[in-house]
């Protein structure tokens, strides 16, 4: 079978400043149409990686590759004008002094001028062409920067929060309409974000980064289903954490049992479910649902708080058996009143079951209650 060269590849990049590693032997691939999002949270490193990239950063170790050239590595570094990129940043950087059309053309020579129109056409700004930066909307002034990266027809677009500027209303479809034109142009795409939303709607592919590596990579679906540790489940949305102690496979909780077939007798284990995957049940007369494989047995608490949010209902609930809270979200629009008892069981084919370090644990009284007893 053909192999497709990436079009971009960083090959065990580093990058040290005053000693630290803030970008560490990091290695990435992207292949031509592609949208990568590198996403962590604030100061992992995602900037970083991309200035070096681009060029403006020098690696510290390692190589990076455009279509399996080196243009970075020991020896090597093309500078930014050299590397067939464009670049897109959260504050536009459009000239003020020139127009749409002024903006988009600058700089672009020979065939790619035929295309300054086109694109302005493309972002939808025909009739702004004579327009100046301050005489458009934040989101017509994103589209000019996107038009302008695109006409010298990069090999490669790397974007830094390029949507964090503009107002939330305009945020998803501009996040659309770019990832079409994206797709259109066949750039691979390098899309740094810390909102894990921004990286589930544009990427194929998200690099999760924390203190200067990657974690975790995959497609959007693989890394929410299976994350690779609480960290990461938590960048995703709240999470409910359950500890338990390890013995024969097995961890015992008020919620059932849990198979923990790699672990060994006495490992502390946190059990990880997302607030939307709690199963809530009415109580009635003081029963709740049967124990099933599925379900595990369902543990009673008392709404403590509920908070309606249109097509669905937030429940704090406040559990019997420990007196912790649980977070279930409800759809729909029941809305439980406080007080209410309801019943909670975790689909087990919704948990993910994580060895637990010390550093790690989150404190919770039922664990220690065991733990102490
Ligand atoms: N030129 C520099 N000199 C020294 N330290 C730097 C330099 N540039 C970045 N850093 C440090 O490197 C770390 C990573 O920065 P970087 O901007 O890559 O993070 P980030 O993940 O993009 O964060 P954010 O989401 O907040 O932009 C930070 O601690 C930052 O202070």
């Amino acid at each position: 079978m053909e192999q497709t060269l990436p079009r971009l590849e960083l090959r065990d990049v580093s990058c040290r400043f005053d000693g630290a590693a803030v970008v560490d032997r990091l290695s990435l691939s992207l292949l031509p149409g592609q949208v990568t999002c590198l996403l962590g949270p604030s100061g992992c490193g995602k900037s970083t990686t991309l200035r070096m990239a681009a060029g403006v950063e020098r690696a510290s170790a390692g190589e990076i590759l455009i279509d399996g050239d080196v243009v970075a590595g020991p020896g090597a570094h093309l500078p930014p004008e050299a590397r067939g990129i464009g670049m897109m940043f959260q504050d536009f950087a459009l000239f003020p002094h020139l127009t749409v059309r002024g903006n988009v053309g600058f700089g672009v020579r020979g065939a790619a001028r035929d295309r300054v129109d086109e694109l302005i056409a493309r972002v939808g700004l025909s009739d702004k062409l004579d327009k100046y930066p301050h005489q458009l909307s934040g989101g017509e002034q994103q589209r000019v920067a996107l038009a302008r990266a695109l006409a010298p027809q990069p090999r490669v677009m790397l974007m830094d929060e390029p949507f964090s500027g503009l107002d939330n209303r305009l945020r998803d479809g501009i996040r659309d309409d770019t990832l079409e034109i994206l797709k259109e142009e066949g750039a691979a795409v390098l899309l740094v974000t810390h909102e894990p939303e921004e990286a589930m709607r544009m990427a194929d592919q998200i690099a999760l980064m924390r203190r200067g590596r990657i974690v975790q990579q995959g497609a959007p679906y693989n890394i929410y289903n299976n994350p690779v540790d609480a960290e990461a489940a938590a960048f995703f949305s709240d999470i409910n954490v359950i500890h338990g102690v390890v013995k024969d496979f097995q961890c015992e909780t008020p919620f059932g049992p849990f198979f923990c077939p790699n672990l060994r007798d006495a490992a502390d284990v946190e059990i990880i479910i997302r607030p939307q995957h709690l199963k809530i049940d009415f109580d009635r007369q003081g029963s709740g649902p049967l124990p099933t494989t599925a379900d595990g047995v369902p543990a009673r608490g008392a709404v403590a708080r509920a908070r309606f949010m249109g097509h669905e209902s937030l429940v704090d609930l406040r559990m019997e058996h420990d007196g912790s809270i649980l977070k279930a979200t409800i759809p729909g629009v029941f809305l439980p009143k406080a007080g209410t008892p309801l019943w909670l069981s975790m689909r087990r084919d919704r948990c993910f079951v994580f060895p637990c370090t010390r550093q790690s644990r989150l404190g919770d009284p039922w664990l220690h209650a065991k733990v102490q007893a």
